[in-house]
Formats: structure tokens, C-alpha cells, sequence
């Protein structure tokens, strides 16, 4: 079994959701609100560690009226335990589980000695999931969050775990807010990198269930079909 996965994004006309300086500020207030609303109603809520590392977000209910209790419990997929000590996503405001990929092979021997230690300082601070994969298995991990309580999970980027997780059919639903802004870039992230598919009779398949304009913004939403 696995959480239910929303994915909420925010991204300009022409699909970008970071420059490549790694800028991102495309939603208005309407929408912030909008997304920290279904903050509030998640068990958890997930980010890959590029975005931790050009954000570093809070990932907790900041943006509406809310009680420490109402925050998610914030995930982080992190390969190498790259999750810097003094970032925000470690502090006392929720509990943060934290993915690491397979740091050792499998018979624990040639270890990244780097990567260890850094995960070893993690765990004295948050909850540390080893995956048995090159990159976090993400399947195995969503199997991991649903034991341990997590029955529902907003994902919030970036680009290449969006990609990542769609590829693997772990999201239901997809939200994006498409902001009346054009910032161009080969270089800009974009609502899903990764390898991507090589054909389009590969795609990922969605029914719009609703549509709506937010302030300066325009939201759609949609079901993943499987
Ligand atoms: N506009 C928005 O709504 C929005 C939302 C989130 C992030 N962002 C932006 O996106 C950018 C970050 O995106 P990104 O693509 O660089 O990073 P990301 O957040 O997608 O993190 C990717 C990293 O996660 C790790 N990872 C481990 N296992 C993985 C797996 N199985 N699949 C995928 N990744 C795995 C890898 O180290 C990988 O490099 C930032 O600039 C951020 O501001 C924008
Ligand atoms: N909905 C939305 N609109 C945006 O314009 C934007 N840049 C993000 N980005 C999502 C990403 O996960 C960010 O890292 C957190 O939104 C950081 O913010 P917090 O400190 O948690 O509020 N999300």
C-alpha cells in the first residue's frame, strides 16, 4: 500500500518553475494560501533535495492561521544526505523523515565514508530511511511512509523527483498553478525533467477535473489515470 500523492506545482506559461539561478517565486497570495490549505489537510509533505538546497524550505503551515499540530510531517529525498545541518527543514517546527539512497553496496562494504557521516549527523536529529537502490527506491519508500502512518502526501518539486515519481505511477493527482508570467530559459527547471519519455505514446495520461482563475493566477487540476 502507498499514500495518496498530490503533486502541487506553480510554474509560468511556458512551464518553468525555477530559472536557472534557481528564482522561483511565480505563485500570487491566492495560491499560497490555496497550497498551504491542503498543507494543513495532508499527513506529509515531500520535496527532493534540490529544492531543499536552493529554498531551504519550511515545508509547515506558515501562510494561513495554524497550530504546530497542523504541520505535515515534512519528507526529504536526499541520495547522499547532502541536507545541510543549519537548514530550516531539521528545526523543532514538524517532524522530517529524510531518504537516503543505498550509501554502502550490498554487503555494506565500499561505503561513500563522506556520505556515512553525514547521514549518521542527520539521524541524531531526524528520522533516516536507507533505500536499497543507487538513487531512494521510490516505490519501497512510499510502502515505508504508508506503514509508518503516512496516508497522504502533497509533493512539492522539484523538477527531477516530479518526474521521478510520476514515472513510477506513485501520484494521483496533479494541481498547478500557471502564473501569467514568461521567463524562457533551456536551462530553466521545468514542471518535469529527468530523462523523460521517448515517445508520447508513453505519457502519462490525466483528466482535467477542475479549473478555476485565483487572483492573478489560473489553477487546473487534474485525476492521473492508471
Ligand atoms: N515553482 C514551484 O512550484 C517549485 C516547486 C518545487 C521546487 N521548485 C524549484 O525546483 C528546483 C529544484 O528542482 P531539482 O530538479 O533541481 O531538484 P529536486 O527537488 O527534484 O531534487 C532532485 C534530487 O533528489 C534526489 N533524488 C534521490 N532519489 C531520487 C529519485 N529516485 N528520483 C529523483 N530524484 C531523486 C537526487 O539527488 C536529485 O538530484 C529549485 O530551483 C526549486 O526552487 C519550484
Ligand atoms: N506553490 C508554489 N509556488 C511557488 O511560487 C513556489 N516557488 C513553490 N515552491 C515550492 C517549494 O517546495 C518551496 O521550496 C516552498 O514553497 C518553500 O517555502 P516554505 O518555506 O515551505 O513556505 N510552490
Amino acid at each position: 500500500m502507498k499514500p495518496y500523492v498530490i503533486l502541487n506545482a506553480a510554474m509560468t506559461l511556458d512551464g518553468k518553475i525555477a530559472t536557472k539561478t534557481g528564482s522561483s517565486e511565480i505563485s500570487g497570495k491566492e495560491d499560497l494560501e490555496r497550497v498551504h490549505e491542503i498543507r494543513k489537510k495532508v499527513d506529509g509533505i515531500m520535496v527532493g533535495i534540490g529544492t531543499v538546497l536552493a529554498d531551504d524550505p519550511r515545508l509547515t503551515v506558515h501562510k494561513i492561521n495554524a497550530r504546530k499540530e497542523d504541520n505535515p510531517i515534512r519528507i526529504v529525498v536526499d541520495n547522499k544526505a547532502r541536507t545541510p545541518l543549519n537548514f530550516r527543514i531539521l528545526n523543532d517546527d514538524a517532524e522530517t523523515i529524510i531518504a537516503v539512497s543505498s550509501i554502502c553496496d550490498e554487503r555494506n562494504e565500499n561505503c561513500d565514508e563522506e556520505a556515512v557521516k553525514r547521514a549518521k549527523e542527520l539521524e541524531k536529529r531526524v528520522n533516516v530511511f536507507y533505500s536499497t537502490g543507487e538513487t531512494v527506491d521510490l516505490v519501497e519508500f512510499m510502502e515505508y511512509l504508508y506503514d509508518y502512518g503516512i496516508k497522504s502526501i502533497m509533493l512539492e518539486g522539484g523538477s527531477t523527483l516530479n518526474f521521478s515519481m510520476i514515472r513510477d505511477g506513485l501520484i494521483d493527482e496533479v494541481k498547478i498553478c500557471i502564473a501569467p508570467m514568461i521567463v524562457g530559459g533551456k536551462d530553466s527547471k521545468t514542471f518535469f525533467d529527468g530523462d523523460g519519455f521517448d515517445y508520447m505514446k508513453d505519457a502519462v495520461q490525466l483528466e482535467l477535473i477542475n479549473s478555476f482563475p485565483l487572483g492573478k493566477d489560473f489553477i487546473m487540476e487534474y485525476k492521473v489515470l492508471k
